[in-house]
């Protein structure tokens, strides 16, 4: 006989975890499916472990002003001990996760689940055995998988996707080719050249050119990367990789030759669902792959609900439990919400922390509005100062009709916790008001939010808005 529950989440990442333990602590009676590790992707080979390396990245890049302040040495790192303490980090968050879920009396099945009809999912056990559960609601979550194109393959040891960087110890070898410019290059050039490695960085586009940062944001990226002397060759095609020496020897489209130890792909990620059977119960897909969904996040089938990378070209952790928050409270209130996936925050790793979320100037345009630009620099807060950590800045976009928050930026140290001014704001029409009459700690980075709304009241004449 099936089990039958209120809810059944497909897949444990940010996106499942999320909308399986909310669900339970709203009172439904939940089943959570895994095929792999519990907490997927962004736990096992993303955010957590990249997180991870990222802190000693900067541990490791701090330490070149330590002789100013007094502190004596030099530091380095080591990236297979590096790799050794994330897998600790892991195992413990995974561990915690797993507990969790269990106290909420959610019920976790190990297997592979795909649709056997509109409500009932076979799940299918790593042995072979195959159970059925039955559910009035289910969401799907089953993230992507990183993507290899052409002429690249992967090779263990020697051609590594990031989900293979995090499956085994990274191998020894220092010199190490990345390719690509989105936000996983972006990060590894970074975190890779302070864990100890000579890094060539290859790729096709500018750095990425997929987020809507500002032309001083990027230029900020630049800076960062140029003080460790990291520098994204771009505009290169790759003609044939050769992995059958000792290391690797990458052909170039203009006829130059890299030779490496090891290459790592960040050549994006595509959604994940292959054995889902979703023809079966007609929930349809994107060209691209991605499911197809309204803005209440329900696909063509009204109570199955798609969340995260298998439904969002965005493809982060933020918008998996932004949208897992959305489809749950939609199940239970009855599709009250919709996502809006331009306000969910989006932070990149790299030699500085690059935050963003809302609109830039040209979709403010687009949308009616007419933005201005409230900035502050790092430069002269004396937090930064303090730090020896000077670049970067806030700066806030508002609409000169109405001085509504429409976007903003903070580039620098803490900008990923930083950005939650103004993801948190009760809400946007009064954003900036409350930024600007709010009670800071001092001297905190925060401070320059209330300096940034100081520039758009005395710059743009919104003073009434902002400070009446
Ligand atoms: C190197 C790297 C660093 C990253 N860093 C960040 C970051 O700092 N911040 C950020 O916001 N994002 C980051 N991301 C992106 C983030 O990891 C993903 O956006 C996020 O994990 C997506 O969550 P998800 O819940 O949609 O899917 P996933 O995390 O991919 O989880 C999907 C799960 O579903 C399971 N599954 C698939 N099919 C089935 C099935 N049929 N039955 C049962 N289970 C199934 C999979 O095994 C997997 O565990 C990073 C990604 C990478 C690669
Ligand atoms: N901090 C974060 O939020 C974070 C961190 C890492 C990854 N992620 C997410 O994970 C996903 C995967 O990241 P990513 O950087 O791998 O993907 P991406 O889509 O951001 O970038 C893909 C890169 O691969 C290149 N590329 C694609 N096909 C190519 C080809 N045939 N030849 C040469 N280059 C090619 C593209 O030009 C681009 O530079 C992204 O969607 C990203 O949002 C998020």
């Amino acid at each position: 006989m099936s089990k039958h529950f209120d809810l059944a989440v497909i897949g444990s990442g940010p996106g499942g975890y999320r909308a399986a333990t909310l669900a339970a602590l709203r009172g439904l009676h939940v089943a959570i499916i895994e095929r792999a590790d519990w907490g997927g992707c962004c736990l096992n080979r993303g955010c957590v472990p990249k997180k991870t390396w990222h802190h000693t990245a900067r541990l490791i890049a701090a330490s070149r002003d330590f002789a100013e302040r007094g502190i004596q040495g030099t530091l380095s790192a080591n990236m297979n001990a590096a790799w050794q303490h994330q897998e600790k980090v892991v195992a413990s968050v995974q561990e915690s996760y797993v507990d969790y879920m269990h106290r909420l009396k959610i019920a976790t099945f190990a297997g592979s689940a795909r649709f056997a009809s509109e409500h009932a999912l076979d799940i299918t056990e790593p042995g072979g055995a195959t159970q059925r559960i039955e559910a009035d609601s289910i969401i799907i979550a089953t993230g992507g998988t990183a993507h290899v194109p052409a002429p690249f393959t992967p090779v263990p040891g020697k051609v590594l996707t990031s989900d293979m960087l995090y499956d085994h110890e990274p191998p020894a070898g220092k010199r190490v080719a990345i390719i690509g410019s989105g936000v996983v290059a972006t990060e590894f050039a970074f975190i890779f050249a302070m864990l100890g490695k000579e890094v060539t960085w290859l790729a096709r586009s500018t750095a990425l050119r997929k987020i809507p940062f500002s032309p001083q944001a990027l230029g900020s990226l630049h800076n960062a990367l140029a003080r460790y002397d990291i520098a994204l060759r771009q505009g290169e095609n790759f003609e044939r990789i050769d992995t059958e020496g000792e290391g690797v020897r990458i052909h170039l489209g203009s006829g130059e030759t890299i030779d490496v130890d090891w290459v790592c792909l960040g050549t994006g990620r595509t959604p994940h669902t292959a054995g889902l059977d979703l023809d079966a119960v007609g929930i349809e897909t994107h060209e691209n792959g991605f499911i197809q969904r309204n803005a209440h996040l329900q696909t063509s089938v009204a109570h199955v609900y798609a969340i995260g990378d298998v439904a969002s070209p965005d493809m982060t952790a933020n918008h998996a439990i932004s949208d897992a928050t959305i489809a749950v409270t939609n199940i239970i209130d009855g599709n009250t919400r919709e996502q809006d996936s331009r306000w969910v925050p989006v932070v990149v790793y790299s030699a500085i922390e690059l935050a963003r979320l809302g609109l830039d100037e040209d979709a403010a345009e687009d949308a009616g509005f007419e933005p201005a630009v409230g900035f502050a620099a790092f430069e002269t807060s004396p937090r930064a100062m303090g730090q020896d950590d000077t670049e970067g800045f806030v700066r806030l976009l508002g609409d000169m009709d109405d001085g509504r928050l429409l976007g903003g930026e903070i580039i620098g140290a803490e900008a990923g916790e930083l950005i939650h001014l103004l993801s948190l704001a009760p809400d946007r029409e009064t954003a900036l008001h409350w930024l600007a009459h709010g009670t800071y700690n001092h001297p905190a980075r925060a401070e320059e939010f209330a300096n940034a709304t100081e520039t758009l009241a005395s710059k743009w004449g919104l003073s009434e808005t902002i400070f009446g």
